[in-house]
């Protein structure tokens, strides 16, 4: 499966360009793509930006697609399936994403075959950018972006989605979640030396 990291935003919080910062002598973005890439499932990986944004994440060395829509995440996840198909989305900012974790996640959704398969906390809330999408899932997406309604959530619980509770998942996964929204969020990452 192809793994689409969604790399567009404004990272106000973080203030400039966020998934380029240095950490530990390099970019963001690739601690991310570095773990993901070593999932099992995962063939290859695409970054998806904002238009404007392709050059300077071409330089990485790796395929970049850019949104065709500007509505933020939903935007990403509608410019991947539209331009890729099927994939596997995680926000460029999730350093600490767990390779078997992601490998779980795509094997369920190529036996379940739902829209999309999304990790759901107890409280009902969703990680929809750490979640495998069906290009069938557009159709949902298209119908909630022209009513104005940007939130993946949404979209998704009007689908058919497959729910991983993630209180069944082993604990250590749950670093995955973990996503750099201020420059203070970098000072909790002690997972690097493993990367
Ligand atoms: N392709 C694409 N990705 C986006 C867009 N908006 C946010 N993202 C990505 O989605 C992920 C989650 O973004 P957030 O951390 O919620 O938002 P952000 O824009 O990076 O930062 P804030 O402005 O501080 O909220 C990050 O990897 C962003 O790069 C967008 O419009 N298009
Ligand atoms: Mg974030």
């Amino acid at each position: 499966m192809i793994a689409a990291v969604l790399a567009g935003g404004k990272a106000r919080r973080f203030g400039g360009e966020k998934l380029l910062y240095k950490v530990s002598g390099k970019p963001l973005i690739l601690h991310t793509i570095g773990r993901v890439l070593r999932a099992e499932k995962i063939e290859e990986v695409v970054i998806v930006t904002s238009r404007g944004k392709q050059e300077i994440f071409e330089k990485l060395g790796f395929r970049v697609i850019t949104d065709e829509l500007e509505v933020g995440p939903a935007g990403g996840v509608y410019a991947a399936l539209h331009k890729l198909g099927d994939a596997f989305v995680i926000a460029g900012d999730m350093p600490l994403v767990q390779p078997e974790f992601v490998d779980y996640i795509v094997e369920k959704f190529h036996k379940l075959k739902p829209h999309v398969c999304v990790p759901k906390w107890e409280n009902g809330y969703l990680e929809p950018l750490h979640a495998a999408y069906s290009k069938s899932f557009l159709e949902i997406l298209e119908k909630q972006i022209a009513k104005g309604r940007y939130m993946l959530n949404e979209a998704i619980r009007l689908s058919k989605p497959c729910y991983i509770k993630i209180e069944t998942l082993p604990e250590a996964w749950r670093e995955s979640f973990f996503n750099v929204n201020t420059k203070s969020d970098l000072k909790k990452i002690k997972g690097f030396s493993r990367v």
